[in-house]
């Protein structure tokens, strides 16, 4: 995930809305002395799991839909996750590729028992028909191929799934560049390596060269620990619920400089106390305070990447 590294530092090293407060990395790194809490995959409760493939097809599914659920307030990734999980016990065959393909917005919402349309449904809908087609052209039907075909690399599987699944090509251009954040192709490897505990699916050599995932909680955490600093313009904006525009210098900064805050903690961690954390730990600790604090106000932009 050099790429998504590289691009992140560059476009920390040229933000002008957001700043990267190192002092404040420093800070908390030294107030908690090098450890970060641990937090258990599916500290929640909410997720399928039976060791097996079918859990890979739920995953796969779930972060294939794993983005903007703000514009409900009553709406979670929470309802996501349990709706899919319901839907898989009720019916083993409900995320088959050939179901998946043909799923239309009110079956979707129905599978997941949410009693109105879904944010940016039509593209909801649109990425599960991605998903089914091409695990039926090219993974005989199942994500576990995919995963197997990836010969536990993350770096290899986050390089298959964007090459094969436009919908994942989570990306934007910034001052001329392109810069690469891949949240739900890195986040579907962190969950394997989650539920599968590090072993059979979950087995990646390479786990450590997986970055945070730039969703709209982390930023909104890191913001509230000082470590972000927004410019008077764009704290207006996020403290007034106003929308950030997809693709704008606000929105590329936000998710950029939380990637890069993040490394630098992590290295900081590793020079301070010699541990070496992967980013995966320290996102779960972030994102699981900033999903049990309500008052936090987070940015706000329509997107299928986040
Ligand atoms: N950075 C980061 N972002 C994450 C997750 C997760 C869930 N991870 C699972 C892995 C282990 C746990 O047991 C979780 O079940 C969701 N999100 C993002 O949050 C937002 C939803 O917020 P709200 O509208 O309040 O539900 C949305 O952008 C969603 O994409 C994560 O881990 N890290």
């Amino acid at each position: 995930m050099e790429a998504v590294r590289a691009s992140a530092a560059w476009v920390a090293s040229r933000s002008s809305h957001v700043t990267v407060d190192l002092q404040e990395i420093e800070k908390v790194v030294d107030k908690i002395q090098g450890n970060v809490p641990k937090v258990e995959w599916d500290f929640e409760g909410i997720h399928y799991f039976d060791n097996g493939p079918l859990t890979v097809q739920y995953l796969f599914v779930l972060d294939a839909l794993n983005f903007c659920f703000w514009p409900d307030k009553d709406l979670s990734y929470d309802h996501l996750a349990s709706g899919l999980k319901l839907a898989l016990e009720k019916d083993k065959t409900a995320l088959n590729a050939d179901r998946l393909k043909n799923y239309t917005g009110p079956q979707l919402r129905q599978l997941l028992n949410w009693p109105r349309p879904l944010p940016i449904e039509e593209e909801r809908v649109r990425l599960l028909h991605e998903v089914g087609l091409e695990l039926e052209r090219n993974f005989g039907d199942q994500a576990a191929n995919l995963v197997k075909s990836a010969g536990n690399s993350a770096a290899t599987l986050i390089e298959l799934i964007t090459r094969h699944f436009p919908g994942f090509r989570d990306h934007s251009l910034y001052k001329g560049h392109q810069v690469f954040l891949y949240k739900r192709a890195q986040i579907f490897v962190a969950d394997l390596w989650g539920a599968f505990k590090g072993q059979n699916y979950g087995e990646f050599n390479d786990i450590n060269s997986i970055t945070i995932f730039a969703d709209y909680i982390v930023p909104a955490v890191l913001r509230e620990l000082g470590i972000l600093k927004y410019g008077s313009n764009l704290s207006c904006s996020i403290d007034s619920n106003r929308e950030i525009v997809p693709g704008s210098e606000e929105e590329v900064e936000i998710r950029a400089c939380s990637i890069y805050a993040v490394e630098k903690m992590r290295d900081l961690i590793g020079k301070k106390f010699g541990k070496q954390l992967l980013s995966i730990d320290i996102d779960l600790w972030l994102w699981s305070c900033g999903v049990q604090n309500m008052a936090l106000s987070h940015h706000r932009t329509l997107s299928i990447y986040y």
